[in-house]
């Protein structure tokens, strides 16, 4: 069967500001109706890079194609896109239909239409049909983003583009709004590239992942492929509170830093290990004596700080009969090496 064509195409896209390159010679296919997330630092050129995508800017060098035609010198206003912001750059003295009709205002989309399309807009983003003649100032914080997620797709973009738009809204909210977001992608069907500094966000609601690092994807992959596999220390650093272990090789046996371990074969030379693949008790897999150093409660789990000879690790266990360990005591951990992601640097 053949492919569908890529929604996007980009071909060695570079971004310089003099001596500085943002965006460093980029290839990559984004597929049609692909929720794509690119993570990155503060710097590492994300927003550069999305401001290419978008048309708000143009490249140095490379080129870029919607659905295999060349779009890269057309600018952002004749491109079937759409941008969500940080800042939601609403219309204060507008009222929230006048903000959702904007797009279709300025294509001359007649007033009867513009409103039933409006109204539309407001039921597949949740908002309740009365809200379209209330200023946007009466709107609350949840409420102004789903405005401006129905003013971004009044215009019926084919691709939508988020620059952390989630990133000034409080955890709960957030949370909400991430869940509503993938429903909002998988009922639309539209292709949503995102950018975000944090990967949990990127987890919850992309179908890949790019891992942006000085103007390069570190890596690309699923959700399950980014944190099962990191391919670097710098990649498995997004993962929040995770062990990296650094291999030692002397007396020609690897081990595991301090603590006197067989290591399985290791092309690498760090042991990535997720806090939930080390639990209490020995099992098939190796297993080492650790004093517990701190106990922490998070709801359905709970966190262990460990020392195993000079070695401080974390393990997550969930709440029940094996988290009933306490801070100064000494229990065995283990873990399956398959879960071991190993990293050369
Ligand atoms: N207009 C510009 N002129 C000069 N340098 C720029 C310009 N825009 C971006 N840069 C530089 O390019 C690099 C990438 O910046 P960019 O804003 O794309 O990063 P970012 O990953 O989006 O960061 P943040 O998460 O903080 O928004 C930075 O070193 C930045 O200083």
């Amino acid at each position: 069967m053949a492919l569908p064509p890529p929604a996007l195409t980009l071909t060695g896209l570079t971004k310089r500001f003099g001596s500085k390159t943002a965006v460093d010679d980029i290839s990559l296919d984004i597929r049609d109706g692909e929720f794509f997330t690119i993570v990155g630092p503060s710097g590492s050129g994300k927003s550069s890079l999305v401001r290419l995508l978008a048309g708000l800017d143009t490249p140095t060098t490379g080129r870029l194609h919607l659905r295999g035609t060349d779009i890269t010198e057309v600018p952002a206003n004749r491109r079937p896109t759409a941008m969500v912001f940080q800042s939601l750059a609403l219309f204060d003295h507008r009222s929230v239909g006048q903000n959702i009709e904007f797009a279709m205002k300025m294509k001359g989309v007649p007033q009867a239409e513009r409103r039933a399309r409006a109204l539309d807009l407001l039921r597949l983003v949740r908002l309740p049909e009365d809200y379209y003649p209330r200023p946007v100032t009466q709107c609350s914080g949840g409420e102004r983003q789903r405005v401006a997620l129905a003013r971004a797709l009044g215009s019926d973009p084919e691709i939508l583009f988020f620059d952390e738009p989630l990133s000034a809204i409080d955890y709960r909210l957030r949370k909400t709004l991430e869940v509503e977001l993938k429903e909002l992608h998988q009922r639309t069907g539209k292709t949503f590239i995102y950018i975000t500094h944090s990967l949990e966000e990127a987890m919850v609601m992309s179908d890949r992942i790019a891992i942006m690092r000085t103007g390069r994807f570190e890596q690309i992959g699923t959700p399950d492929e980014i944190y099962r596999r990191p391919n670097s220390r710098f990649v498995a650093s997004f993962m929040g509170e995770v062990n990296i272990l650094e291999i030692s090789r002397t007396k020609g046996t690897p081990h595991f830093a301090d603590l006197d371990l067989p290591a399985p074969q290791a092309p690498g030379a760090f042991a990535v290990l997720r806090p939930e693949a080390l639990s209490p008790g020995a099992g098939e897999g190796p297993s080492f004596d650790a004093l517990v150093t701190q106990k922490l409660m998070l709801g359905s789990r709970t966190q262990f700080h460990l020392r195993a000879g000079n070695t401080a690790l974390i393990a997550e266990v969930a709440a029940g009969p094996r988290s009933a360990l306490e801070v100064g005591q000494t229990a065995r951990f283990g873990f399956d090496p398959a879960d071991i992601a190993w990293v050369d640097s």
